[in-house]
């Protein structure tokens, strides 16, 4: 993985990145020589309070991106904490930088960092999570239902 490529979505319907999922943020997500980072403006579809992000459609930001980090380490992981700081209100239709990596790995723990600045180089937003790395095993049933549907 080169500095600047841009990385696959982790599915083409995740709610974080795919860009066949017209609810999703549709995050574009780059390699950086820390991590990764997007820049994203979050639209009227992710509103809180009136001109606001909501603060849930700002946690899948990050934590999109933290699924993003685990590239550059080559570890299969998934959620297991995640805590967010809100600095300042994300508003929307402004464009925000989101950067993320790996900062610690202790056996299956992956501990993760984020942060995300406004356009005017003012902090909004950071994260820390701690994902755990599974096997490809851990999707198996979810990719089998998903196979099984017909609605
Ligand atoms: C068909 C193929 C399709 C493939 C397609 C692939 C797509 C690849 C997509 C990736 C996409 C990412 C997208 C964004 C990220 C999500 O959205 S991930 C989705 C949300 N997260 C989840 O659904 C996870 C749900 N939780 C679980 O499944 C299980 O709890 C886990 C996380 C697998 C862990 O369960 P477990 O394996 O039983 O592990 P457990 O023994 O509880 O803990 C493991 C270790 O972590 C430690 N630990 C546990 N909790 C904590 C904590 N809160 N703090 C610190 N340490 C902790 C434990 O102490 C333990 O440490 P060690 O004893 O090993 O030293």
């Amino acid at each position: 993985m080169e500095i600047g490529q841009r990385l696959p979505p982790h599915s083409p319907d995740c709610a974080g990145c795919g860009p066949g999922n017209p609810a999703g943020l549709g995050l574009e997500v780059v390699r950086t020589a820390a991590g990764v980072e997007a820049v994203h403006r979050f639209s009227d579809a992710q509103v809180g309070a009136p001109g606001i992000a909501h603060g849930g459609a700002v946690a899948l930001a990050f934590d999109d991106l933290f699924g993003f980090a685990l590239y550059t380490v080559g570890s299969l992981a998934v959620t297991r904490s995640l805590t967010i700081e809100y600095h300042a209100p994300f508003w929307l239709h402004r464009p925000y930088t989101f950067s993320a990596h790996v900062a610690q790995r202790e056996g299956r723990r992956l501990l993760l960092r984020a942060d995300a600045w406004d356009d005017a180089g003012q902090k909004a937003g950071s994260a820390a999570a701690t994902f755990v790395v599974v096997s490809l095993g851990h999707f198996a049933a979810g990719a089998e239902q998903v196979m099984g549907r017909d609605d």
